[in-house]
């Protein structure tokens, strides 16, 4: 299944820069939906260059009018659903995993923040094939230093490499492509929820010469609180945090990535 979504979402990148701008998102500024995003468009530092990814996102509670065609590419739609309603039942699992382990009195808490489903987010990313280093402005990676909004994301990335994960001491490790496995980070919302006892994740995708001429891909969902849960303290401590729901929240970080 996994391997059909590969293949699915490398035929659609594939594409004429003119089909898939048929795709694009109606303003780009109105992220968190369904549609297309062009190469480089994202920008998590404004002091670093843009990065060099697209992608497509896939979300459940908004306008699903801009599917891709079954003439452009063919299969896409039934590939994607099936993946998705796989990961978001992993993402339920996942979720109740958080919950034992936190010792939440209901360790379905999390699916319950997530009841609507309307903060799920599911993306395919492609990372162009880079032939020289002149291709690349100074400083200029594949997707810079962040960490992700919401409560979990789930990865999978295929064997091209470059993804690397923060840990606690504040370095970079390298999260080396294991096949068929599922990265799991830790975002934002969880991390505030629980007084930082789990961390949101900083992760980036770095491009070094031995991956010149080759494209990357991966498939991710962020498994996010439904818009209108309120930060609540799950564990830990939140003194001094501001009230605020998720949709606060990721409008907030779209608002500087989108810039
Ligand atoms: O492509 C990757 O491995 C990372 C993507 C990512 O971090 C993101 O889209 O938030
Ligand atoms: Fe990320």
């Amino acid at each position: 299944m996994l391997k059909d979504a590969f293949c699915h979402s490398s035929n659609f990148f594939d594409l004429s820069s003119d089909k898939k701008s048929k795709y694009i998102y109606p303003t780009l500024e109105n992220k968190g939906g369904f549609g297309y995003v062009p190469a480089e468009h994202e920008h998590f530092n404004h002091d670093k260059p843009v990065d060099i990814k697209e992608a497509f996102d896939i979300s459940p509670g908004v306008d699903q009018s801009r599917w891709p065609s079954e003439e452009d590419v063919p299969g896409f739609h039934r590939s994607m659903k099936s993946l998705i309603d796989q990961m978001t039942t992993l993402a339920h699992r996942l979720y109740y995993l958080v919950g034992i382990g936190l010792d939440l009195p209901d360790p379905n808490h999390l699916s319950r923040a997530s009841f609507k489903g309307d903060g799920m987010l599911f993306r395919i990313l492609n990372y162009p094939k880079v032939d020289h280093l002149s291709m690349l402005k100074p400083g200029q990676v594949r997707c810079t230093g962040h960490t992700d909004y919401g409560f979990l994301t789930i990865l999978y990335q295929d064997d091209c490499g470059g993804l690397e994960v923060m840990n606690r001491e504040g370095e970079y490790v390298e999260a080396i492509p294991l096949k068929g496995t599922a990265l799991v980070n830790v975002g934002d919302f969880l991390s505030m929820c629980t007084g930082e006892k789990l961390k949101s994740t900083m992760h980036q995708v770095l491009i070094s010469e031995e991956n010149f001429g080759r494209r990357r891909q991966s498939i991710v969902m962020f498994c996010d609180p439904d818009g209108d849960f309120a930060l609540e303290p799950l564990c830990g401590n939140l003194e001094g945090l501001q009230p605020l729901t998720f949709n606060q929240w990721r409008n907030k970080r779209y608002a500087q990535t989108y810039r």
